[in-house]
């Protein structure tokens, strides 16, 4: 899928940008001298430099501005808690392998990938434009059965896009059918797969040196957060609703991972644990503030009806009628959007898709993805979900630990129940090393249970419970030992376990999507890419160029380097030979915004001009006016608009030259 810069109108070429992305060392495979590993890569200079400024605007924008909890959790996690939470029985995907070649492929993938092979052919055959540069990918990689251009019958085409626009609602037995149904191959031998298995995606490993621990590298750092859930409400002095949130690198064994920084091994996420009480409609003391930030949806319906046709509407208007669940999620997903945004996501590739039903996790009520539009499809980079109280449950159970909130009440609460007492003094001797067992049956019973049998112990003198494992499994209970009544109960003390919103982003996703975003060429010729990162984002904010190697511009350059590291403005010098232009260019590559040139009327003056990346206009004005204005641009205070108004244009054919 190609994908075009919606500012500039040129369309991406990935081989031109992978190229450009590499040898600019934003990232490269891990081990590669020793052939690499697929799905791991190491971030150079401007990657990590990209990947601090995300995550530092992450902080700002949420655990600062929400006033967040944020916490550090171990990657390494023992088997229970990832078998209390589900993770080992349920954290799978599909995969079937293809018997002769051993080539293994995640199962909707592999549907997805053949089914659009062949929409793509039928386009052609019907003399509709297919994009080159996949065209060119596609028959490199794949001299596939199916990507030929065959006319497909209207029905199928339809069928075809049904079943593509529902691909992650299928489980293993739904792929299975599609497969054999469609006749779906390995795309590049023809060679019939298997049938798919469930694989789970985890790296097991064992801790400490007895192997008597087994345990996992986490897959999300959640579950280090729902542990510390009862210490971080005591931090938080009792009070709801709060949130923690966890920056940390996760870890999938993910089945056949293609697509560079988009589906890789290890990779760093940022998630909000947010706790709010399930009373009363799950509602945001913030909402109002954002209520009228308008969203694209696309909404569980539409996608089931084989559409993609996005809803435009604002978040206040999707909570009223029900499109999404509640005020704090549709709070997060606005909350997302003027994040992703603030990083230099372009707002006509953003789109929230709802989970269908069978996608979702089972005990999510409701899940919106933020995807963003790349020439690798529709990518899923941060996903927002209604965890419900599922996590904090399933480890208060295992555990006992009191994963609850306990709250007094503005208003004791008075109950009618049916109170049970045993006469304990007859209790023993009458049920002996039973006694513990009955007796906790006993406490165990329903209301509607203790009713009827008040009224079997008045009419018959004795009742019959369910015990198990005690003689054959029912008890009588005789009216000496028991005594069964209604009375009223004060409860002052509410006790309920929080509901959990969790937005999940996923830094390196987030990070290619806005390279993809920003990326254009100066008079559309592709060796002079540009990458426009907003300034904050930006690996190096402000490039220094001396008009020459002249000796005279050298301590001007030190003292320009030196004040602008003192204010914290991340800078780099070129005093190499290379024209200015060239300079510049390299530095356009790295998506540095600003520019500062020392020239000779510098040393004459201390006048420097500054020059803008996008527009390589430039204003000329003194040392400090310029090093004010530099701070102020970076720190997002003033705009390059706000700058060229006050301070003087400057131009010279030398400097662009
Ligand atoms: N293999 C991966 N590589 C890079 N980022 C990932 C990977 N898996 C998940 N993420 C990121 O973590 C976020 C939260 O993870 P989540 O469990 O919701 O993903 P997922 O639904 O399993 O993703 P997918 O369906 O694409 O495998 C995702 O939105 C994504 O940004």
């Amino acid at each position: 899928m190609a994908t075009v810069n919606t500012k500039t109108g040129q369309s991406i070429d990935r081989t031109v940008l992978d190229s450009m992305l590499r040898r600019r060392m934003f990232y490269t495979p891990s081990f590669e001298i020793y052939g690499g590993v697929s799905g791991l890569y190491d971030y150079g200079p401007p990657g990590t430099a990209l990947i601090a400024n995300m995550t530092d605007l992450w902080r700002k924008h949420f655990v600062l501005e929400e006033d967040m909890l944020e916490v550090d959790t171990t990657m390494l996690t023992p088997h229970e808690i990832l078998k209390t939470s589900g993770h080992v029985d349920k954290f799978a995907d599909w995969m079937c392998k293809d018997p002769k070649t051993g080539e293994i492929f995640r199962a909707d993938h592999l549907v997805e990938e053949v089914l659009e092979a062949r929409l793509k052919g039928d386009k052609q055959a019907r003399g509709e434009t297919v994009v080159v540069d996949e065209e060119k990918e596609a028959k490199k990689k794949r001299k596939a059965k199916g990507t030929e251009a065959k006319k497909l019958d209207d029905a199928l085409v339809k069928e075809y896009e049904e079943t593509l626009a529902q691909i992650d609602n299928y489980g293993g037995p739904e792929l299975e059918q599609l497969i054999k149904k469609h006749d779906i191959r390995n795309p590049v031998t023809g060679g019939e797969v298997l049938p798919p298995v469930s694989f789970n995606l985890m790296f097991q490993t064992s801790i400490g040196p007895s192997a008597n621990m087994p345990g996992y590298l986490r897959p999300e750092t959640a579950q280090g957060q729902f542990l510390n859930f009862a210490k971080l409400l005591e931090f938080n002095q009792q009070s709801m609703p709060f949130a923690s949130a966890s920056i940390g690198k996760s870890f999938r064994n993910e089945i056949s991972p293609r697509a560079g920084l988009l589906r890789v091994r290890e990779f760093l996420m940022a998630e909000i644990e947010h706790y709010v009480d399930p009373e009363g409609g799950k509602k945001h003391a913030r909402f109002d503030e954002i209520k009228d930030t308008e969203l694209a949806l696309l909404d569980r319906n539409v996608q089931l009806s084989g559409s993609t046709k996005l809803t435009k509407m604002t978040i206040g208007k999707a909570v009223e009628t029900g499109l999404v669940d509640n005020e704090t999620l549709g709070y997060f997903l606005a909350r997302i959007q003027s994040f992703l945004l603030k990083l230099g996501v372009d707002p006509t590739k953003l789109r929230f898709r709802q989970h269908m039903a069978n996608e979702m996790a089972h005990y999510a009520t409701d899940c919106w993805d933020a995807e963003l539009q790349t020439s690798y499809g529709w990518i899923e980079c941060v996903g927002c979900a209604d965890r419900s109280a599922y996590d904090l449950t399933v480890h208060k159970e295992k555990t006992g630990a009191p994963l609850v909130v306990r709250q007094a009440r503005a208003e004791p609460l008075r109950i009618e129940e049916y109170q049970i007492d045993l006469e304990k003094k007859k209790f023993g001797p009458r049920f002996k090393k039973d006694a513990k067992t009955v007796e906790a049956a006993i406490d165990a019973l329903s209301q509607e249970l203790r009713e009827k049998l008040s009224l079997d112990l008045e009419k018959n003198g004795k009742i019959e419970v369910d015990v198990e494992g005690v003689g054959s499994g029912k008890v009588e209970i005789e009216k000496d030992l028991i005594k069964i009544e209604k009375r009223t109960r004060v409860d002052n003390v509410r006790e309920y376990t929080p509901n959990v919103i969790e937005p999940s982003f996923g830094i390196g996703r987030i990070l290619y999507s806005i390279i993809e975003h920003s990326y254009w060429s100066r008079a559309g010729d592709e060796t002079r890419g540009v990458l426009s990162f907003p300034p904050a984002v930006a690996p190096t904010k402000v490039l220094l160029v001396p008009l020459s190697t002249h000796a005279s511009f050298k301590p001007l350059t030190q003292r320009l380097t030196a004040k602008l590291r003192k204010a914290g403005v991340s800078n780099r010098v070129d005093d190499s030979s290379a024209s200015i232009g060239k300079r510049y260019s390299r530095n356009d590559e790295l998506g540095t915004p600003f520019g500062i040139t020392v020239d000779f009327q510098s040393v004459q003056d201390n006048t420097f001009t500054l020059r803008d990346r996008d527009t390589t206009k430039q204003v000329r004005a003194t040392e400090d006016e310029i090093l004010q204005a530099v701070k102020s641009l970076v720190e997002g205070d003033e705009t390059w608009e706000d700058i060229r108004k006050r301070l003087p244009e400057f131009t010279s054919q030398e400097v662009e030259a």
